[in-house]
């Protein structure tokens, strides 16, 4: 991404000039249904809300006088230089926000420079949402994979996967079964017609009549677990393989003991289990007890580009945000997803920039401070 993109406002409607105006805009274009489905978390919302709000204690120590004209937002991720540490979670039902789905998210995401993880339920083919994304420019994808009982369906994912030239494989290890969401209850939330899951190839049908829990509970493998599934999956693929769902040290050991390439920090932005700690608040113990011996990435409330700053510093390599593009697609498909990332991108810059950062390199603990009761900030 050449300079530092000011976002635009759009014609005819309110400036968008941040995430929370996107998360504003967005929603009110979209029916009940598919508004709670897309930004309610589970049970008593507790963990969605704390996952953006659990940022703020944190402040940042800035340097000053340092000369930041030539200040390099990019980094490394999947092999690749992406423009600015941030990629687009793996999302299903993007459709569901917007006709073009993950085929405007893929190619906003090539546009701008950062990798994007394609869901098991996406609403359009791999081949399609690749083609897409390199019809614009260059992108690395992960494939996220949930824990199927089907072994073949799963197998058949890979080998698409590979064939079109996706990076890694997200395993979504946060969900032997779905969170107790209310919202889907209450609005006996069911896939509109017309969308269909083509990654999940003949089962796709089956997926739609049912309401998600149904679905996913028809399809998923509560018995999953490290020492059968790892192994596996390196025993039939070579793409990297990342836990996506990872929040304990302890977890962060076993993935570094097997052999896997990277954790991503995640709680399923808060729509798993409800009362798990918000991610911004277990990075730190998953990056003491990797200790430089496992990749790791975090997902879920980051709203701003000072908090991908934060994340950084607390020791992710990279950060995903997941609901700020459907906020996107909802409000204008692609260009709204566009407009996220130059949201996110002029921010994480300046932020940057203003703490006298000029390479993602600068950005470490020593860059925070944390606020404590009627004390003075304390360093980390
Ligand atoms: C509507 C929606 C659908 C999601 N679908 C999936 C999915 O299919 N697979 C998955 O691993 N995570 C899924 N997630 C979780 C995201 O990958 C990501 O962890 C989360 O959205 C990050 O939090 P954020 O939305 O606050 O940025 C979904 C999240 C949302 C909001
Ligand atoms: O709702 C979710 O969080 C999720 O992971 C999902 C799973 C299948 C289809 C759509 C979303």
């Amino acid at each position: 991404m050449a300079g530092a993109p000011v976002p635009t406002p759009m014609p005819g409607d309110d400036k968008i000039l941040c995430i929370d105006d996107l998360r504003e805009a967005g929603s009110k274009k979209l029916p009940t249904g598919a508004r709670d489905f897309f930004n309610s978390g589970s049970t008593d919302q507790i963990t969605i809300n704390e996952n953006s709000t659990a940022y703020a204690k944190y402040r940042v120590r800035p340097r000053v006088l340092v000369d930041v004209s030539k200040a390099d937002t990019s980094t490394t991720c999947f092999g690749r230089r992406t423009s600015f540490p941030l990629g687009v979670s793996p999302a299903g039902l993007q459709a569901m926000a917007h006709p073009d789905g993950e085929l405007a998210t893929a190619r906003a995401c090539a546009r701008k420079g950062v990798n994007m993880a394609i869901s098991s339920f996406a609403n359009y083919p791999i081949k399609a949402i690749r083609n897409a994304a390199l019809s614009v420019g260059p992108i690395e994808h992960a494939i996220q994979l949930y824990t199927f009982k089907d072994r073949d369906l799963e197998l058949r994912i890979i080998r698409e996967a590979e064939a079109q030239g996706c990076t890694a494989i997200f395993l979504t290890a946060d969900s032997p079964v779905l969170g107790v969401r209310y919202n889907e209850w209450r609005n006996d939330f069911r896939t509109p017609d017309g969308l269909g899951f083509p990654i999940m190839g003949r089962d796709s049908e089956a997926i739609r009549k049912q309401t998600h829990d149904d679905s996913f509970m028809a399809l998923n493998d509560d018995a999953h677990n490290w020492i059968r599934d790892i192994p596996w999956l390196r025993s039939v693929t070579n793409m990297e393989i990342w836990i996506k769902g990872v929040l304990t040290a302890e977890d962060t050991l076993k993935a570094i003991e097997m052999g896997c390439d990277g954790i991503l920090v995640s709680n399923h932005g808060g729509r798993q289990l409800d009362g798990v700690p918000a991610t911004i608040d277990a990075l730190p113990e998953c990056a003491e007890a990797a200790n430089g011996r496992i990749r790791i990435h975090v997902d879920g409330g980051v709203r701003s580009g000072t908090d991908i700053f934060k994340a950084m510093a607390l020791g992710a390599e990279y950060v995903w945000v997941g609901r700020p593009a459907i906020w996107g697609l909802a409000y204008n498909g692609e260009e709204g997803v566009d407009l996220m990332l130059d949201i996110l991108y002029n921010e994480f810059k300046r932020c940057m920039q203003l703490t006298g950062c000029n390479s993602v390199k600068d950005i470490t603990k020593a860059c925070l401070g944390v606020v404590r009761p009627d004390g003075p900030l304390a360093r980390l």
